[in-house]
């Protein structure tokens, strides 16, 4: 079964100060489906602590917890795994996490890339960013016209970067299968904002 819908993607500075846990709880009340726990720091013992409560949080709303860049935190919490360009080898993450496993992999905007990842083994292919992203701001642009091309590949396609209230139906009306938002999610004063946010995005990409 394709992955659908709202895919939202934690981010260190935004979920700091004990907003990590209220605020992605929030966004699973208003309907998210996937979320990335995506931490920068080395911080192993606090990155283990909080993937393994957000395993449960998501769990319990029935939702897919995706760990970014890290594939031994993904095997040891048994969940998805998202690896970019320079993050390691999808086909050594595929053995490793089985067949099962949801893995996604970055492709910017290249279809050459995309074919490499599902050659591999990738579950969901990643575009973007398609707009500028306040997250990250020298990710590489991608072009929505890569889009029509990669449906083509018949993976779950998910695009990424910028993507706020105005601008989404541009790539839901691709047929984009995941939505990647960090800052129009979670860039909110409180968890009721966040909520609101994600039922406003799911309704948008349901449409
Ligand atoms: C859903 C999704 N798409 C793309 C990315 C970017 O991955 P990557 O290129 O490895 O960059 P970092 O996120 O690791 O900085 C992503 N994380 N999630
Ligand atoms: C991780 C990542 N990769 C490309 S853009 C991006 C960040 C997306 O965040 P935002 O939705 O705030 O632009
Ligand atoms: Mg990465």
């Amino acid at each position: 079964m394709k992955l659908h819908g709202l895919y939202g993607i934690t981010d260190t500075e935004l979920l700091a100060n004990g907003r990590l846990l209220p605020y992605v709880e929030a966004a699973l009340k208003g309907g998210m489906q996937v979320l990335q726990y995506r931490d920068k720091t080395q911080d192993t013992a606090r990155r283990y602590e909080e993937a393994t409560a957000l395993k449960q949080l998501c769990s319990h709303y029935n939702a897919q917890l995706i760990i970014n860049d890290d594939l031994l935190l993904a095997k040891e919490l048994a969940v998805g795994l998202h690896l970019g360009q320079e993050d390691g080898s999808i086909t050594k993450a595929r053995q490793l996490l089985g067949n099962n496993a949801i893995i996604g992999a970055t492709c910017h905007g290249s279809i050459d890339l995309a074919q490499r990842a599902k050659a591999e083994g990738a579950s969901y292919l990643a575009f973007g960013r398609f707009f500028p992203s306040k997250t990250k701001p020298n990710a590489k642009p991608a072009d929505i016209n890569v889009l029509s091309e990669a449906k083509a590949l018949g993976l779950t396609i998910c695009a990424i970067g910028g993507i706020t209230l105005n601008n989404v139906h541009l790539l839901t009306k691709q047929g984009v299968n995941l939505i990647a938002v960090v800052n129009e999610l979670f860039d909110a004063n409180n968890a009721e904002q966040v909520e609101k946010r994600a039922k406003q995005l799911v309704s948008t990409i349901f449409l």
